[in-house]
């Protein structure tokens, strides 16, 4: 079953591997790959960054799983959301790297320098915001 973009309506646990290998061939088929070097997908990024913040912009404080907000809202919270995976996926994919492993190494990073229990007296690895 496919949607009105003739794009499989769900499809499960797509993979870093995936968006990365159908991103290289999308950009290959069109020629495009002379185009996205490092700093070009760089830019493209924070741009796509800068299309999603303004979905955001003014609307204040939002609700944790967007209650009020329209299915055109989310469908387009969605795109923006996409288009910053995609260029940073396509980013990581021209640098070589291996994101999803990388990732996976930053959490266990996280873990050791966030302890589930810290000692109350000691609140030097906290972020700042912690809560
Ligand atoms: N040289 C390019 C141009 C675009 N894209 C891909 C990456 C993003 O997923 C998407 C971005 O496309 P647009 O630049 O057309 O941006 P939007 O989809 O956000 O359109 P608009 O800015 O009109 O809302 O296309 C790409 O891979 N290589």
């Amino acid at each position: 079953m496919e949607n009105s973009h003739g794009c499989p309506r769900r499809v499960k646990n797509v993979s870093l591997e995936e968006l990365r290998d159908r991103l290289a061939e999308f950009a290959r088929v069109r020629e495009w790959e002379q185009y996205h070097s490092p700093r070009n997908l760089l830019l493209a990024l924070v741009g796509e960054v800068g299309e999603l913040s303004e979905i955001f912009q003014w609307k204040g404080e939002v609700a944790r799983g967007l209650p009020n907000w329209s299915p055109t809202d989310k469908e387009h919270l969605e795109e923006e959301l996409s288009d910053v995976l995609l260029c940073l996926v396509q980013l990581a994919d021209v640098c070589g790297l291996d994101l999803g492993q990388a990732a996976l190494t930053k959490i266990h990073k996280n873990a050791q320098k966030y302890p589930v229990n810290p000692k109350i007296s000691d609140t030097t690895n906290f972020p700042n915001s912690y809560p």
